[in-house]
């Protein structure tokens, strides 16, 4: 990979190795675009194939966080770190620490949380070494883990979705595929089963999936045989990519709206199953419950102000729908336009110099 192209290509501003021998720590923080404020994005911890590979996958989530935050109307910017790693065998405090030190380090341009791999208390760890960490626990008075907001958000975007795809919000009596029955998934399964939904779910654990069977009466199938079951809806709560040309074609569901990020495999996946009159909630937006959470974190948080917020991802996937109806585009096309409007407003309108604090060339006024 030749990174410094792939650097200019994307727009991206930064890209920082960590290393620490003691610990074992090999960390890549990308930091995406600093416009609407600093980076705020998760640590993900995740075992890859290659070093190629997971800086991929950070230059890829910290473009989406950055897509994610300003179409959320938050004013952050987008970043993301991976630790390279096995979450259930290569954790400790040393790592974590480690790691918090290199995010001190950037002094407030990047400003982590959780992602898949990583939990509150491995943010407490970073914590000791920090303050630029959110999710910590409810005990420093933070927001503690973000997912069943997450799930919350979710929900509220998936029955915008469903209003436009079948004349009504109500999920009564939907069938509704989910995809990985996991942090954020077990918490939407609860909203869709108290609204009446069926719930058809998969996942590569077995005992998720037990655990939603029993809880909700859902019905189990194989992970591969998620994407043709008829349902009404398909809620892709795993990994990313998993629209694609294999599996769009056995795609009956008429709403795809779940959690997981970087859904399209590629945007051309977007063009056809918008050509096929799915209605399609992109993942960055309806899965910003748990960023809006966090975020909250930097006014001193309000669980009560966070959940209004979310909440009204309802309206934010209306207006991309409304955006994608009335300029005749993609709903992934929509949302994109939308956040990138918005850096644009700001850019812009930041453009004019004002005076933060000390003038930097205060040092001479004065003498
Ligand atoms: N947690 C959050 O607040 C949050 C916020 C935004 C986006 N997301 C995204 O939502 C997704 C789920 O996050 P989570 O926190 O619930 O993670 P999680 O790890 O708790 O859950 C994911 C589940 O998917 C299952 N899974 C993995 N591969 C699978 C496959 N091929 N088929 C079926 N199941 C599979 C896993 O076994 C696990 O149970 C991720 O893509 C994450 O990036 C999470
Ligand atoms: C800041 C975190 C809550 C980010 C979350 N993991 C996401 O992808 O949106």
């Amino acid at each position: 990979m030749e990174i410094f192209k792939y650097l200019e290509k994307y727009d991206y501003e930064q890209l920082v190795f960590c290393q620490d021998k003691q610990s074992g720590l090999k960390a890549i923080i990308a930091i995406h675009d600093t416009t609407l404020g600093p980076a705020l994005g998760g640590t993900r911890m995740w075992t890859y194939a290659s070093e190629e590979a997971a800086i991929e996958d950070a230059l890829r989530l910290a473009k989406g966080m950055t897509y994610k935050n300003a179409a959320a109307g938050l004013n952050l910017g987008g970043g993301k770190t991976v630790i390279i790693g096995d979450p259930r065998k290569d954790k400790s405090e040393e790592l974590f620490r480690a790691f918090g030190r290199y995010v001190q380090g950037l002094n407030g341009r990047y400003i982590t949380a959780e992602d898949v791999g990583t939990t509150v208390a491995d943010m407490d760890l970073i914590h000791e070494e920090t303050d630029f960490v959110t999710g910590i626990s409810p005990a420093f008075g933070s927001s503690g883990n973000p997912s069943p907001v997450t799930a919350f958000g979710v929900y509220r975007g998936m029955k915008a979705a469903a209003k436009e795809a079948f004349g009504t919000d109500s999920l009564e009596g939907r069938v509704v595929a989910v995809q990985g029955v996991g942090n954020v998934a077990y918490t939407l399964c609860e909203y869709l089963h108290k609204e009446g939904a069926q719930l058809i779910v998969t996942d590569i654990n077995k005992e998720a999936v037990n655990r939603a069977v029993q809880a909700f009466g859902a019905r189990a199938v194989d992970p591969d045989d998620i994407y043709g079951v008829e349902c009404d809806i398909y809620a892709p709560c795993a990994l990313g990519a998993t629209i694609n040309d294999d599996t769009i074609p056995q795609l009956k569901a008429k709403v795809i709206a779940g959690s997981a990020n970087n859904q399209l495999k590629d945007a051309r996946h977007g063009d056809i199953i918008h050509e096929m009159g799915i209605v399609y909630a992109p993942d960055y937006v309806i899965n910003a419950g748990g960023v809006i959470n966090v975020a909250d974190e930097l006014y001193g948080y309000n669980q009560e102000r966070a959940m209004k917020k979310v909440e009204q991802l309802y309206t934010t996937i209306e207006k991309v729908i409304e955006i994608s109806k009335r300029d005749g585009i993609p709903t992934y096309v929509a949302a994109d336009r939308m956040a990138e409007e918005r850096i644009a407003r700001i850019r812009n309108s930041r453009s004019q110099f004002l005076q933060n604090g000390h003038h930097i060339l205060s040092h001479r006024i004065s003498r």
